[in-house]
């Protein structure tokens, strides 16, 4: 008899992600089979895989078991790692509530990019502490096919190039093939942003991620977004002591973001699940041979 893995599909502002619960770390997910999971015609589909590991399981989160039991192993759907994902932490608070593993109000999640605080309200929306942006020095150009735009360097624990443009569909129909930021800039590749002006505090923007290509929403590319338009507007709430909030328009839905005078920042969004079942592990095994 096969073995059956467990799975949910989930999605937050539609940047979906398969879920793979596997408390103790047992799954061998490599990157094929990260990416036969994540494809959209011969696999389950999404933007990502969020594995679901008790932090005590698992070697990169061992050292945070104390203050988070559980860890987000998140991958990009190519299979690649990538150090945060803001919509993917807060899809995995939703999926603990769904599996009774923690009830409403305030936990921690264990990530590449440090313990991140949740909080899941109960009309749906999920709040993350996404901690401070950086803002390396430096020109950062981004291009799709002929055009050319300056983007600002943001770092949200992962790296994002954020170019304001005119009009969202001056980036093409589909970011794709990638909107290039300097090589020498992202050693390890970059997310783009691009951004138009919606009203007062208000943007849209459309992004091509890293390892997933165009996606209708991403939570620290909104993040480096608000950061970068603040920054723009003249408002750094270190310097004003008042905090600046932006709402994000993103293809899938609507995030808020909150920068404090402290430097942390807050996202809130949905976080929905939306399906559940099980694969056969042989297929699994067949299609990332
Ligand atoms: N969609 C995510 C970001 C996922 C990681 C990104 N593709 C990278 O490689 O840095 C989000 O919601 O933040």
């Amino acid at each position: 008899m096969s073995t059956r893995i467990a799975f949910l599909k989930g999605h937050g502002t539609e940047n979906d992600f398969v879920i793979v619960p596997d408390p103790e770390n047992a799954i061998d997910l490599s990157p094929a089979a990260v990416a036969a999971l994540c494809d959209r015609r011969a696999g389950l589909g999404g933007d990502g895989v969020l594995h679901v590991v008790r932090s005590a399981a698992h070697s990169e989160a061992k050292a945070l078991a104390a203050e988070a039991e559980w860890f987000m192993d998140y991958r990009n759907g190519d299979g690649s790692i990538a150090e945060m994902c803001g919509n993917g932490v807060r899809v995995f608070a939703r999926y603990l509530l769904h599996a009774g593993h923690v009830t409403e109000g305030d936990l921690a999640v264990a990530t590449r990019g440090g313990v991140k605080k949740v909080h899941i309200d109960k009309d749906g929306d999920v709040t993350v502490g996404m901690g401070r942006a950086r803002l390396p020095e430096g020109d950062v150009t981004v291009s799709v096919g002929e055009r050319s735009w300056p983007a600002r360097n943001v770092n949200m624990g992962n790296p994002h190039a954020v170019a304001f443009v005119d009009d969202l569909a001056q980036a093409g129909d589909l970011l794709s093939p990638p909107p290039f930021g300097p090589a020498s800039a992202y050693p390890d590749g970059v997310n783009v942003e691009f951004v138009v002006d919606r009203g007062p505090r208000h943007v849209a923007m459309r992004v091509h991620e890293r390892g997933s290509g165009e996606t209708r929403s991403c939570g620290t590319g909104a993040c480096a977004v608000a950061v970068a338009t603040a920054r723009r507007d003249g408002a750094d709430p270190a310097i004003t002591g008042t905090p600046a909030t932006y709402t994000v328009d993103v293809p899938g839905g609507t995030l808020v973001i909150t920068e404090r005078p402290d430097g942390e920042i807050e996202m809130t969004g949905p976080a929905v699940i939306v399906a559940e079942g099980e694969i056969d592990a042989k297929w699994l095994e067949y299609m990332a041979r």
